[in-house]
């Protein structure tokens, strides 16, 4: 069998949340069983066949003006193409978002890319994970310090550049997600065999 292809497309119009498509590609190369690739939404019109090839493609996207970022949207609309054949049906979806604000109204990007991946026919896997920072023994640097259950979330401070953030637990959390999917989808894909 060849190795099921994992694709992370994502937008980043200041490269934070490429960073956290990174880390989640990191947790996706975890298991050797699958491969992963980094598509950003620039580079998606030279992709279309590696994206229709993928089992699983995991959607990500900073949080601007309270939802997903025009640049991701743009993406989405041209993904219209596929769902005329629903030809992404029953690959496995997930997703990730980035802001620059604690809660900065991610849940409303992550929900718009759940909605995308509903809209093709895809099944979505969430994070598995329990919140951190969440009691008196928390920290920051917890694990899911962000408290998602959908998909992975990061932060990343505004006066800050890429190489200050998102920081490091966003970034375990993100490649948490990346090897999630990638177990998922090597099960579905198995289960398909
Ligand atoms: C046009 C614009 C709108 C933004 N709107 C929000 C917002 O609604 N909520 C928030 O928390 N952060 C907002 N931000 C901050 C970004 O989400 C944050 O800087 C993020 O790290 C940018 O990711 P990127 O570098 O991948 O583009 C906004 C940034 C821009 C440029």
């Amino acid at each position: 069998m060849t190795k099921p292809v994992i694709a992370i497309v994502y937008h980043s119009g200041y490269g934070h949340t490429k960073v956290q498509a990174e880390a989640v590609l990191s947790g996706v190369a975890e298991i050797p069983e699958v491969e992963g690739t980094l598509i950003s939404v620039d580079e998606a019109d030279a992709a279309w066949e590696v994206l229709d090839g993928a089992a699983a493609i995991i959607f990500g996207a900073p949080i601007y003006m309270g939802s997903i970022s025009a640049g991701f949207w743009g993406f989405a609309e041209k993904t219209s193409k596929r769902w005329m054949e629903l030809k992404w049906k029953d690959k496995i979806a997930s997703g990730f978002v980035n802001s620059g604000s604690q809660n900065g109204d991610k849940l409303q990007g992550l929900h718009a890319l759940y909605n995308l991946s509903q809209q093709h026919g895809m099944v979505w896997v969430g994070l598995g994970l329990h919140p951190g920072n969440n009691n008196s023994a928390g920290s920051v640097n917890d694990l899911n310090r962000l408290g998602g259950f959908g998909g992975a979330f990061a932060q990343s401070n505004i006066d800050q550049g890429p190489d200050m953030g998102p920081p490091e637990a966003d970034r375990r959390t993100a490649a948490y997600l990346g090897r999630r999917v990638a177990e998922a989808t090597l099960r579905w894909e198995r289960g398909k065999a």
